[in-house]
C-alpha cells in the first residue's frame, strides 16, 4: 500500500470552535468536511477532540467507542466514505485497546480514557489510530489557569503512523509539539508529512503555535499541518486556531485565523526532495 514516490496531496484542514453539544459539532464537522471534499482536497483533517471538546462525559463515549467502536468512529468512517476522502478523525475518547501500538485496553475503575486519532480511507475503512502520548498538565495564564488533561486521560504509549497513498504520514496531537524526540522518531519511521490535530490555549499559542510547527517542519525536513479549535468556547475557555501548512523549508502554505472554517492547500512532494537533497540534515547526523 505504502507509495514512496508520491508527488503531489492536496490537504484539507478543519477548523472549529466546538462547544457543549454533540451534535452542533458533528453538524459543523460535516459542513467544512464536505467544503473541503468540493474544493478538492483528498485528505482532510479535523481538529483534538472536535466532537466532545472542554468536559462531557469523556468515560461514557470511550468506553462507547472501544473495541468495535461506537458513534463517533461511525460517524468518522461515514463521512470519509460520503465525501471520498482520506479523513484524519481530530481526537475522541476511547477505552478500548490499540491494536496499532500494543496500548491496552483501560481499566475502567480508574476513570480514564485515551485522547484517540482515528484515520479512515476513502471507503471509510479504519487505517490507523494513535493515542496522545504527552498529556497537558500545565498552568497557563488565562482564565482557565490550570490544565490537568492527565486527570482524565491516560497517555499512549508509542508515536504511530499510517501508511498512505502519500507515504508514511505521521500522527501527533497538540502538546506532542514541543517534544522534537518525538517528531524524530516519526522521521525515523519513514514520515514525510505529520499531521497535528491541535488545541492550543490563546495564550500559549500566540507566543509558540506556529514557532513550534516550523521548527519541528525544519529540523525534521517533513512537511507539517496543524488543523486546531480556534475561538472563544466558554468564558474561560479560548483557543488559537491558526490552522496551518508548513513546508519542509519552514514557509507557510496556506493558514487561518480564528473561528470556524477551513483550508487546502496542495504538498508538492519535490519541495522536500529538494530540500533535503541541497542541505542533508537528516544524513548528517551523527548522534543517533
Ligand atoms: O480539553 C479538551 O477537551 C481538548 N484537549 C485540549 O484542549 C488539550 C488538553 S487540555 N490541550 C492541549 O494539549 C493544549 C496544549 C497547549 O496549549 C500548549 O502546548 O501550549
Amino acid at each position: 500500500m505504502t507509495q514512496k514516490n508520491w508527488q503531489q496531496l492536496t490537504l484539507g484542514l478543519v477548523q472549529m470552535v466546538s462547544a457543549k453539544s454533540l451534535d452542533d459539532n458533528l453538524a459543523a464537522a460535516e459542513q467544512q468536511i464536505k467544503a473541503c471534499a468540493q474544493a478538492g482536497a483528498e485528505l482532510v483533517m479535523l481538529p483534538e477532540m472536535f466532537a466532545i471538546f472542554g468536559g462531557g462525559d469523556q468515560l461514557a463515549a470511550g468506553q462507547a467507542e472501544a473495541t468495535k467502536g461506537g458513534p463517533l468512529r461511525g460517524f468518522l468512517s461515514s463521512m470519509a466514505a460520503r465525501y471520498s476522502v482520506y479523513l484524519v478523525g481530530g481526537s475522541i475518547p476511547c477505552t478500548g485497546a490499540n491494536p496499532y501500538t500494543g496500548a491496552p485496553e483501560l481499566d475502567e475503575q480508574r476513570s480514564r480514557v485515551y485522547a484517540s486519532c482515528f484515520v479512515y480511507d476513502e471507503q471509510g475503512l479504519e487505517v490507523g489510530r494513535y493515542d496522545k502520548v504527552h498529556l497537558f498538565d500545565a498552568q497557563v495564564n488565562d482564565a482557565q489557569g490550570q490544565y490537568r488533561e492527565s486527570d482524565t486521560f491516560a497517555p499512549g504509549i508509542k508515536p504511530q503512523c499510517f501508511s498512505s497513498p502519500w507515504g508514511n504520514i505521521g500522527l501527533a496531537i497538540c502538546y506532542d509539539l514541543r517534544f522534537p524526540e518525538y517528531f524524530r522518531q516519526l522521521v525515523d519511521l519513514g514520515c514525510e508529512l505529520v499531521l497535528v490535530p491541535a488545541a492550543f490555549t490563546y495564550t500559549t499559542g500566540e507566543a509558540h503555535w506556529d514557532l513550534l510547527l516550523k521548527a519541528r517542519a525544519v529540523e525534521n525536513q517533513c512537511f507539517l499541518a496543524g488543523a486546531a479549535q480556534g475561538g472563544d468556547h466558554s468564558k474561560r475557555r479560548s483557543t488559537w486556531g491558526h490552522s496551518c501548512v508548513i513546508d519542509p523549508w519552514g514557509k507557510t502554505l496556506a493558514s487561518l485565523k480564528r473561528g470556524e472554517g477551513h483550508l487546502v492547500c496542495t504538498l508538492e512532494r519535490q519541495r522536500l526532495l529538494d530540500v533535503r537533497q541541497a542541505l542533508p540534515a537528516l544524513t548528517n547526523r551523527r548522534l543517533n
